[in-house]
Order: C-alpha cells, then structure tokens, then sequence
C-alpha cells in the first residue's frame, strides 16, 4: 500500500466505484484534477535572507461550482498531497450538498521558523501568485494548517489591491472586521463535535463520560475537544507535534486551551510550564503547590488508547496497516483530512469499527465558510445563532443521508456510503453540463 494520499484518495474513490451508479468514462474524469497551478514564491525574510518558497494551487472540479478549498502551510505540504486535498473538497463539498467545487492550496514552510513579517510577505507573495485562478466566483480559499483569519486577511487585501476595490467574497475565514462570519473560527470543531454526537445516537450509546483521544489541538483538534467536553464527554488525551497528555480521569481542557492560545507547547504543559500563567511557581498551579499532572505519551501512543473515540485531528496518512490492529477505539471520528489509509479502513470494517470519513466529520468549516461567502454576497450579516443553527441543519441532514443510504444499500462502511452519495452527485452535475465543450 502507498504512503501517497493521491494515491489512496483514489482507491478510496475505487472502493466506493462498485456501490455507486456512476458511468464509466464520468468516473475516469473525475479522478484527474482540472488542474494545479506551481508557483515560486521568493520572499525577503526578516533575518535579510532571501528565501524561495514553493506553492501550489489545485483547482479539482467545478462541474457543481466554484472551486472551494483551504491553504496549508507546512513543511510536508507536496504537489501530490494537495491535489489529495482538492480532490477530498470536491466530495466533501458534494456530500454536505453545497454549490462548490473543490480545491486546495499549500506553500511548503514551517511556520514555526518565520515571523509575522514573513508570513505576510509569504502569504502576499503566493496570493500574487494564484490571483488568475481565484475569484469570488471562480476559487474561494480558506484556512487550513497553520493558516488562518490573518492569512486570509493579507489574501483579501492582496487580491483587493489588483482589482481597485474591496472583495471580501474572494476568500472565508476572514476577520469579523472585514467580512467574517462568526461561528467561522469554531466550525470544523463544532461540526466534529456534532457528528460524534450523533453518531452515539445511532449507535445507542451515551456521549456522558466517554472517553475521547483526539490527535492535534490545533483550530479543529481544540475546538472539538471544547465542544465535547461541555457535551459530557472525557477527553483523555491530545497532542501537538512535540507528543500527547494523557489522563485517565480527563484533561481540564480549558486550561490545556489557555495554555496553548498562550502560544504553549503540550510538553510544557505537561512540565507544569504553563504559559499563561504569567507567575508560576513551575508546577502550572497558579501557586498552590498541587499539580496533578498529565502523563506524557507520545503521538503514535495516543492512536492506540483505549478508548470510546479516537479523534484525528491533524495530518493524513497516521492510521496505517502498520498500526491499525493496535488500535482499540471502538468508533473513530476523522476530523483531519485523510488520516486513514485504505489498508488500514479495510481492517476497520472488518473490525466493525465505525470511522465517519473526513469528507463529512470535518465538513463543518467548510459549510460555515458557505454561510460567510453567502452573507457578502448579501452584503447583510447574520448572528451566531442563525449561522450555528444552519451549520447544524446542514451537516445534520448530511449525516442522516450518509446513514440512509450505508443501511439501505447494506454498504460495508460509512466511508462507502458518504462516497457514493458524493460521487453520484458530482458525476450526475458532469452529465448535465457534458464532458466536452
Ligand atoms: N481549519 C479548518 O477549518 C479545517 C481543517 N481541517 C483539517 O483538520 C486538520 C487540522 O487542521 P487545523 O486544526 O486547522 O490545523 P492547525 O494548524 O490549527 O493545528 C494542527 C494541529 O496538529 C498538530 N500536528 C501537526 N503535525 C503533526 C504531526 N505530524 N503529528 C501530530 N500532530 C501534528 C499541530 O501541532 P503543532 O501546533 O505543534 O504544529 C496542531 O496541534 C487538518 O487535517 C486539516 O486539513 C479540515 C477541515 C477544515
Ligand atoms: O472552509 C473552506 O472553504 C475549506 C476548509 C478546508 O480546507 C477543508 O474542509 O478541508
């Protein structure tokens, strides 16, 4: 089996293939990408140092829209992971029955080693460099890892300045201030939390104490982690690069979240360095002498705890043959992008594992990122009620649907039954508009 999540984005589209009335020759056009834009990005960093950044634009398919897709920046970022992500946007989006397309971006850097500065530079820079392809009507980006509101801002503003005037509509997730929707910051989280919630309810069983891992505090790992624990559940443990806390009896999540949006690492945390704690006697207790502190567990330690849930959320490809018999999470809910791999999906369903695939767990941002482009074209804004309310609808309705169609078809898992839905839909927009022109 591949580690490339082009590769295994297509045999997930395979598997699927055989439950799903979709005609031969659509099925083969919707496997390549319309195309993918390379560009180089040469930036005057903070230090004096001029370095030359890559970046990528995948514009999968259009047949139901605008292409619609976040930017990543990480170091990992290559040309064949985002055409994976454009092409999970594309099901993504037709699963959840928006009017879009699907697209992704990704510039290759570590954040981490950059200032403020740089990143503006960087985020221009790449914005100059796709400004032909996106438009409020063409290409929609969003944020992704290590982006967000500020990065669309300085995207806003870049395409802004070439075209004479505000265009608020060109990207989601942007700053309330110019254009933002709330709700936007918290959506992927609050959908994951929505979904898991559900999926309890059709499993039967009670969300009130149990247990939930979740891989990455990031945007979506911690906003998940929030939702799901106000909803009753125990998160036991998450992570960041530097490795997982872990305990047992529940993490106290708003303080791991206060200590992270304090700019701490996990490790600290677990060290009793708590950064926003601004004077701490070293054992993160604000003074009193207790700390009961979490244990320390690394990433791939995390996967395989015992627990009701496991929640990814953070990079592909971390749920692998290698590990899969390791795992002992009796439900997984994927709210990163593609974290399983074919391989390992095969022993869950064998497993009886349930697994509610990204391209609906995770599909809460990109259904509020929907609701903001709406409201600009409006030109009228909406509360957070009505925006959470909708988000709630919609990724509610997708979930029922997916469920409908896994028990009436009597389909292997719910990956399946989500693509099929997907695939349909999108083949079905192709036939309409025909292939050629
Ligand atoms: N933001 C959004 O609206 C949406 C995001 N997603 C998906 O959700 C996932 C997370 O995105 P988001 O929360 O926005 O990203 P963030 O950058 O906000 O957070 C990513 C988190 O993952 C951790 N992480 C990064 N690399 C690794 C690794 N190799 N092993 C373990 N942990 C790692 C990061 O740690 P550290 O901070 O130390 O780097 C951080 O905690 C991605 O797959 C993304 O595509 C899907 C839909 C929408
Ligand atoms: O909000 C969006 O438009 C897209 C978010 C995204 O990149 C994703 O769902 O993976």
């Amino acid at each position: 089996m591949t580690d490339d999540p082009f590769e295994n984005m297509l045999a997930q589209m395979d598997r699927a293939k055989e439950y799903a009335d979709v005609d031969d020759g659509v099925f083969e056009r919707l496997k390549h990408p319309e195309r993918t834009l390379k560009v180089t990005l040469p930036v005057e960093l903070d230090s004096g140092e001029v370095k030359v950044f890559e970046g990528y634009r995948c514009q999968f398919d259009s047949a139901r829209g605008p292409f619609k897709g976040g930017v990543r920046y990480h170091p990992s970022v290559t040309q064949r992971e985002v055409e994976a992500l454009a092409g999970w946007m594309t099901w993504k989006t037709a699963l959840v029955d928006l009017p879009y397309g699907g697209a992704k971006g990704g510039v290759i850097c570590e954040p981490k080693d950059l200032t403020q500065n740089d990143l503006e530079s960087l985020t221009r820079r790449y914005t100059e460099g796709i400004r032909r392809m996106i438009g409020p009507e063409t290409d929609v980006p969003a944020p992704d890892m290590n982006t967000n509101s500020q990065t669309m801002a300085w995207m806003m503003d870049t395409y802004s300045m070439y075209e004479g005037h505000s265009v608020p509509q060109v990207v989601t997730g942007k700053p309330l201030e110019i254009g933002g929707t709330p709700g936007r910051v918290e959506a992927t989280g609050r959908g994951v939390s929505i979904v898991t919630e559900r999926l309890f309810e059709y499993l039967d069983r009670d969300l009130s104490g149990a247990s939930v891992a979740i891989q990455g505090f990031g945007n979506v790992g911690s906003n998940a982690a929030k939702l799901l624990d106000e909803a009753g559940a125990r998160i036991v443990a998450t992570s960041d690069v530097t490795g997982a806390a872990y305990d047992p009896e529940g993490l106290d999540v708003s303080a791991l979240d206060a200590h992270v949006t304090a700019g701490g690492l996990i490790d600290e945390y677990v060290a009793g360095d708590r950064r926003d704690v601004p004077i701490a006697d070293g054992d993160g207790d604000r003074g009193d002498g207790w700390w009961d502190a979490p244990e320390m567990i690394s990433n791939e330690e995390l996967l395989t705890l015992d627990v009701d849930v496991l929640i990814p959320a953070a990079v592909e490809g971390v749920i692998t043959a290698d590990n899969v018999r390791e795992l002992r999470a009796s439900a997984i809910v994927e709210a990163a992008n593609g974290p399983t791999t074919v391989a390992a999906d095969e022993v869950l369903t064998e497993r009886d594992v349930q697994v509610v695939p990204d391209i609906l767990a995770n599909a809460g941002g990109v259904i509020v990122s929907y609701l903001e482009w709406v409201q600009n074209a409006q030109e009228f804004s909406w509360p957070l009620e009505t925006v959470n309310a909708e988000l709630e609808r919609r990724i509610g309705r997708a979930f029922d649907q997916t469920i409908e169609q896994y028990d009436a078809k009597d389909l292997p898992d719910l990956r399946t039954a989500a693509y099929t839905l997907a695939l349909e839909r999108t083949a079905s927009a192709h036939e309409y508009r025909g292939l050629f022109p």
